[in-house]
């Protein structure tokens, strides 16, 4: 089975950052979704800055695009899961009416991920009364998910609760496999547990959305080093376009589509625009997708053929 399965987007977090609104806030919606087509890719996630359904929907279909899902920061430790629902149910309604496959759910509960703490050493961790909470709630989230249509995938990150290895286990572990699905995120786990092919492999069959987010291991380093944040660390380029840096996507893209993925996979690479110009590294992604991923399955259609 090869990528027809599969779509390729790219994320707006080149373009325009969530967690730091200021930057690059003068390219508008239209900017973002022509470089998008120019650049080759199918569809891209929601960002904070996107207008109301009606609005967007026009926009896609004169480009042609699609919408893979949208980011969702859950506090179920925090507020508990009935509070959450309220807001998580908006969230579907407007994933549905933008035609999105996810619902990308993050735990935010204690998170350092917006804060100016080392995020190399400052994480927070659970208790084994929260990480029942927490598993609890996110099963209630994900058949809410599934009342609009969309699956929930979870979103393991750097600065959070859910962030290494052996956190990810533990979160698939205590969840409902129907309910609850994973959005593997080749950066977050690199720079985290400097392995990205471990939860890969262990987790094949709950993989429902793919980020592809490629790390600079000098500038990691760097950051480790002088104790940076995680905002501070991908300003200062932690993160890069698949091809620009060491994670070796072949191997990631091969065993994908040796389990038959079938799904979105997203480039997401947050760098600082007015440093890495939005536009030319989309084209980098998509010159190293055609050129050393896409061949893979015309490699693997010969073999199985
Ligand atoms: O999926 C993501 C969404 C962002 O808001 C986040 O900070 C980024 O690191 C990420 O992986
Ligand atoms: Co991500």
């Amino acid at each position: 089975m090869g990528s027809q399965q599969i779509s390729w987007g790219i994320a707006p977090i080149g373009w325009r950052n969530d967690d730091i609104p200021e930057i690059g806030a003068e390219n508008t919606l239209s900017h973002l979704l022509s470089d998008i087509v120019v650049a080759g890719f199918e569809g891209t996630e929601v960002g904070g800055f996107f207008p109301e359904p009606n609005i967007l929907n026009k926009e896609l279909q004169l480009r042609n695009l699609r919408i893979a899902g949208q980011w969702f920061s859950s506090f179920i430790i925090r507020d508990g899961v009935e509070e959450v629902s309220t807001a998580f149910h908006k969230h579907c309604e407007y994933l549905q009416a933008v035609n999105a496959a996810v619902a990308v759910v993050s735990e935010q509960t204690y998170s350092i991920q917006g804060t100016s703490k080392n995020v190399f050493t400052e994480k927070p961790y659970f208790t084994d009364e929260e990480w029942n909470k927490l598993c609890q709630g996110l099963n209630e989230l994900g058949k809410i998910a599934e009342q609009y249509g969309l699956k929930l995938v979870f979103h393991h990150h750097m600065g959070t609760g859910v962030q290494t290895l052996e956190e990810i286990d533990r979160l698939m572990e205590n969840t409902d496999q129907n309910h609850v699905h994973l959005l593997y995120d080749t950066g977050h786990i690199f720079v985290s547990d400097g392995d990205y092919n471990t939860l890969l492999h262990k987790h094949k069959d709950r993989i429902k959305h793919v980020h592809f987010k490629d790390v600079r291991k000098d500038v990691r380093g760097q950051c480790e080093k002088e104790g940076k944040s995680f905002l501070q660390s991908f300003l200062a380029g932690m993160f890069t376009v698949p091809g620009d840096g060491c994670i070796d996507f072949t191997e990631v893209y091969e065993k994908l589509l040796d389990v038959n993925y079938s799904g979105w996979i997203v480039i997401e690479a947050e760098q600082d625009p007015s440093v890495a110009h939005p536009l030319e590294y989309a084209l980098k992604a998509r010159k190293y997708i055609n050129e050393e991923l896409l061949v893979l399955d015309k490699e693997n259609a010969l073999v199985s053929s």
